[in-house]
């Protein structure tokens, strides 16, 4: 049995539900179905995540809601128009989408989860309503009634290890099921999603609990490529990778596959084939366990991300120094900050945070709470970081490949902020200013690619 799942631009109007669908039924195999909320039609268009995130936010200021209601209904209404669906046929999509205010929430985190999470629920209701309708025997799965039980983080949330045991009771005939990504519910009964793209976690969840044979992703390019194709011309596309060179990758910026949707499918050992909808023929990349790769080039892939901070402290004898870190660490606990990396010298440290869970306050604040703690000689908040991650299970056993990765570097005269190799010493990772940081995916891709 195969677990696909069709990502926001796969599923934003009707023509897509239509290739979506051929997809489906053209193998038998391709029994589970996990839908994302219907994404951009074109370049400056509104994933319906979007606008719901601004429908919770009207709601909490106790604004208009009218605006918003009609844009997100008007999407799912079109593709329901698409396949000459009724206003009865729909009026479940509008009713739900409508009496969202009007639900109870613990608070305004929950809420915001809670609309969110629609734009998926919502659209797997209306794809198990389209295939009904065209007489293909399909049912729509709530993460509830399967028991997808995940942590009470509202809008950052984890799933529970009991997932697995409910997965195990749930038993279905052979009619296709359609379960949307993105959200699970709290042990109290609540809804809470995932990070943002989190719809490929769901997949890789239900992948796992109900023992498939194969994760099918599919979304909007024809394959995983060496760089992203925004930042770099035509790249190469990547047949196979494995798990690890996955999840360092799409870490650092490959927003192509979530990078946490991987740990379930590596628990569960079963392949991804990351596939296009557009051009479902075309083999894509198929990502599989380290046994079954045998790398030919030295680097897999190189990525960019932007959404880094770095904080410097400078002090001599800092390696001297008894309980400077756990003083460190002690600040971020209390403000709730987790940090990405540490890097460090003799005399200095640098800390990388994932700007996501900072706003200025929370910097500001900290920031003085550090100076009072540790009386830096130096300290500088760097908010414009960036990492770049050079990724390759080829590079383990070759001598070398830093030379490689520096040079073009110091040909664009890039500044390098860090240097981390892994322990696995399967990636390379560097720390630059964002203004580089495209440069700098350019220059390691045609170093190794182009040459
Ligand atoms: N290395 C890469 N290979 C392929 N696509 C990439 C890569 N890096 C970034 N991307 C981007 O990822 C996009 C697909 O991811 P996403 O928008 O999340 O799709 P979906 O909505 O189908 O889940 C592509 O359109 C591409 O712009
Ligand atoms: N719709 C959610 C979750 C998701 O995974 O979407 P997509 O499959 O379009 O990346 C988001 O926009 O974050």
């Amino acid at each position: 049995m195969k677990v696909v799942k069709f990502g926001g631009s796969s599923l934003a109007d009707g023509p897509q539900f239509q290739k979506v669908i051929d997809i489906m039924t053209a193998d038998a195999d391709r029994q589970v179905m996990i839908t994302s909320a219907p994404g951009k039609r074109f370049d400056d268009d509104i994933k319906v995540t979007d606008l719901l995130i601004k429908y919770a936010e009207v709601t909490i200021k106790n604004s208009d809601t009218a605006d918003v209601f009609d844009q997100i209904f008007a999407r799912y209404e079109a593709i329901g128009d698409f396949f000459n669906l009724t206003e009865d046929d729909l009026a479940p999509i509008w009713m739900t989408l409508n009496e969202l205010p009007t639900q109870d929430y613990p608070d305004d985190n929950y809420l915001m989860a809670a609309f969110k999470a629609h734009g998926e629920r919502l659209n797997a209701r209306l794809m198990a309503i389209v295939l009904n309708k065209l007489g293909i025997n399909a049912r729509f799965v709530d993460p509830k009634e399967i028991g997808l039980v995940v942590s009470d983080e509202p809008n950052n949330a984890s799933v529970l290890p009991e997932t697995y045991d409910n997965f195990a009771k749930f038993t279905y005939g052979d009619e296709k099921l359609i379960f949307p990504g993105f959200f699970g519910f709290t042990e109290a009964g609540q809804i809470a999603t995932f990070s943002r793209g989190g719809s490929d976690i769901t997949g890789a969840i239900v992948v796992r609990g109900l023992k498939a044979d194969l994760y099918e992703n599919f979304t909007d390019v024809d394959a995983i490529y060496a760089a992203n194709p925004k930042i770099v011309d035509h790249p190469l596309a990547i047949p196979k990778m494995t798990y690890r060179e996955m999840r360092e990758l799409s870490y650092a910026g490959f927003s192509v596959f979530h990078d946490e949707a991987i740990i379930p499918a590596i628990e569960g050992q079963i392949p991804i084939n990351v596939k296009n909808t557009n051009r479902p023929e075309l083999p894509g990349t198929l990502i599989v366990p380290e046994t079954q790769v045998h790398p030919t080039q030295t680097i897999t892939g190189v990525a960019s991300s932007n959404r880094f901070a770095a904080l410097y402290l400078h002090r001599y004898l800092l390696n001297k120094e008894v309980g400077f870190t756990l003083k460190l660490l002690q600040v971020l606990y209390a403000y709730g900050v987790s940090y990405e990396h540490m890097p460090s010298g003799i005399d200095d440290l640098t800390i990388i945070f994932d700007k996501s869970q900072l706003n200025d306050d929370t910097i500001h604040a900290m920031c003085s709470d550090i100076e009072d703690a540790l009386h830096p000689d130096t300290l500088e908040w760097i908010d414009d970081y960036a990492i770049i991650m050079v990724v390759g299970e080829g590079m383990r056993n070759k001598v070398g490949a830093i030379e490689h990765i520096v040079a073009p570097l110091v040909q664009r005269e890039i500044g390098v902020h860090m240097i981390n190799q892994g322990a696995s010493r399967i990636s390379i990772m560097l720390g630059t200013r964002q203004a580089d940081a495209d440069e700098a995916v350019k220059g390691i891709y045609n170093e190794f690619f182009n040459k």
